[in-house]
């Protein structure tokens, strides 16, 4: 990205993209910590001192910082969407698992400031995303399965990443408008259905693979993160990138985009 200087301000500090985001930070040494806090107590991460999230609202307003990155829970998010608003702070969110509802209310705040919400900041995922719009695109008629893979700390289940796939798939595919969570029973396949499966396993930081199979021939599209600090980069370089932008809602595809140009 630029290199301009930014500072930020980190929610979920304690977590485990909290603590790769402040280390993130740290390494590429234009981004300043300015607030970092988390719901429970925690030791300083990275040299960085971490407060009490009731106090994200005041220290906002002390700090300036030019933009929050929030990687929490879709409950938590929202609050802090409202402290953004309420500070004028750009906010970049990759906090999974929302309820629609939770989603028009960080949608609502972007009237107000710079909003951008991604399930998932690897570069490779959006280069998934864009081969699997392609393979859907030129098999029609193939029936497609989903499959993902993380830890077993993980909450929400199917993942972000995976909702937006399936969305991917579905705004290309028309014909396809049920998605099967797992599979039992005595019925075959029904045209139309579009097959999710997720496990949850290990230290598994994070597997997409989508099978697209027609008769007599199949393909298997997949994305593996090796580490998190993948989504803690990415996540910074929307952090710059969203830095100088006006209010509204924004994805990690725009960021990619600018850089292409
Ligand atoms: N977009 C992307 O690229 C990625 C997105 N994610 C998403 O980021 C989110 C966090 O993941 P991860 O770091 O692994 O999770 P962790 O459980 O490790 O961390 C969650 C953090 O959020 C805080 N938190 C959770 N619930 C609340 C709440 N109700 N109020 C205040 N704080 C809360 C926790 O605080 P406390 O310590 O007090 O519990 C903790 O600091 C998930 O939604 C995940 O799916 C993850 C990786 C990449
Ligand atoms: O919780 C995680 O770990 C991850 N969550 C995101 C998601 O739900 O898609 C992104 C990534 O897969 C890791």
């Amino acid at each position: 990205m630029s290199g301009d200087p930014v500072s930020i301000a980190v929610t979920g500090a304690g977590g485990r993209m909290g603590r790769e985001v402040i280390q993130a930070a740290a390494d590429r040494g234009n981004v300043d910590v300015a607030v970092a806090v988390n719901r429970t107590a925690v030791e300083p991460v990275a040299g960085v001192a971490v407060d009490a999230a009731d106090r994200l609202g005041e220290l906002l307003r002390a700090e300036d910082p030019d933009v929050l990155v929030d990687f929490t829970g879709p409950g938590s998010a929202v609050a802090y969407a409202e402290a953004c608003v309420d500070a004028g702070v750009p906010m970049v969110t990759g906090t999974t698992g929302f309820e629609e509802g939770q989603l028009d209310s960080l949608r609502a705040a972007s009237d107000s400031v710079p909003v951008l919400k991604a399930s998932n900041f690897a570069r490779g995922v959006a280069a998934l995303r864009r081969a699997i719009r392609e393979a859907a695109a030129a098999l029609p008629g193939y029936d497609v399965e989903l499959t993902e893979t993380h830890h077993n700390a993980k909450r929400d289940a199917p993942s972000g990443t995976a909702k937006s796939i399936l969305d991917d798939v579905e705004s290309v595919r028309g014909d396809l408008d049920e998605r099967v969570h797992g599979r039992e029973g005595d019925a075959p396949r029904e045209a139309g259905e579009i097959g999710v499966h997720a496990r949850r396993a290990g230290d598994v930081t994070g597997e997409h693979e989508v099978l697209f199979a027609g008769n007599r021939e199949a393909i298997e599209l997949t994305h593996r993160a090796g580490d998190r600090g993948v989504f803690a980069e990415g996540a910074l370089d929307a952090a710059e990138w969203l830095a100088n932008r006006g209010p509204g809602w924004y994805g990690f595809g725009d960021v990619l985009d600018a850089g292409r140009q």
